[in-house]
């Protein structure tokens, strides 16, 4: 079954009296243990496509489907939760909470889940181990390397075990060798752990290693590629 189905979605944004059709009729199924990225010129609707699938946002028509969970049409509580659950997000900006330790922000979504104290300590160790921080648990964001934030944000989106896992732009910050390390790390989490990936990126180092590529242009998709 897809994890994720979006079926004939359009997303129209309407500025004074100009309407923009940032998603047009959009039709596409993401399979569990996908590795996919979203491509094209900047304005062609990759953000969109991702705020739709990570409802962020409503299509102006169209359905979509998470995990077997139709979510268009949820109301403002459904959606939270439904992000809480099923989804983990990683931003372009990293998006960690200042005041937290790499630790505190990875168990954040743990404890808002209801997990108790020593698991999700536990649980948060074990991941910032797995992407490669193990003993700078306790320092906040701005003392880590651009890189190192990102990491934490990975861990912090994979660590509840989404059904998918979003990434807007996840190595826009990163030089290029650091941007490689987390794209491969990315990729051990799906193969080993089977974890389902969509990225949006320019960065042809990304499209390198993705397993599906699809092509956005004008808010359509345009064309596919798969690798093995
Ligand atoms: N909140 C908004 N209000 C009005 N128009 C918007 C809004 N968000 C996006 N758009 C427009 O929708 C279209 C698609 O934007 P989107 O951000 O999805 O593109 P993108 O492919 O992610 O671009 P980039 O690669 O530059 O990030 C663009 O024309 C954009 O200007």
């Amino acid at each position: 079954m897809a994890i994720v189905n979006v079926e004939k979605t359009s997303r129209i944004y309407r500025q004074d009296s100009v309407a923009v059709k940032a998603l047009d009729d959009v039709s596409v199924a993401i399979e569990a243990g996908e590795f996919t990225t979203l491509v094209g010129p900047s304005g062609s609707g990759k953000t969109t496509l991702l705020n739709q699938i990570g409802a962020l946002d409503e299509p102006t028509s169209g359905r979509i489907q998470i995990d077997g969970q139709e979510i268009t049409g949820l109301n403002r509580r459904k959606r939270t939760a439904l992000r809480l659950w099923k989804i983990g997000f990683v931003f372009q900006e990293y998006n960690l909470i200042g005041v937290l330790s790499a630790q505190e922000n990875v168990e954040y979504v743990l404890m808002l889940r209801g997990m108790p104290f020593r698991e999700r300590r536990e649980k948060a160790r074990q991941i910032l181990a797995e992407v490669g921080l193990e003993g700078m648990e306790g320092r906040l964001p701005n003392e880590l390397s651009g890189g190192q934030q990102q990491r934490v944000a990975v861990a912090r989106a994979i660590v509840s075990q989404p059904a998918i896992v979003l990434a807007d732009e996840p190595t826009a910050n990163l030089d290029s060798k650091t941007g490689a390390a987390l794209l491969d790390m990315m990729r051990r989490m799906n193969d080993e752990h089977g974890v389902t990936f969509v990225f949006s990126t320019h960065d042809p180092m990304v499209m390198e290693r993705a397993r599906r590529v699809v092509h956005l242009k004008d808010g359509r998709i345009e064309r596919e590629e798969h690798r093995s």
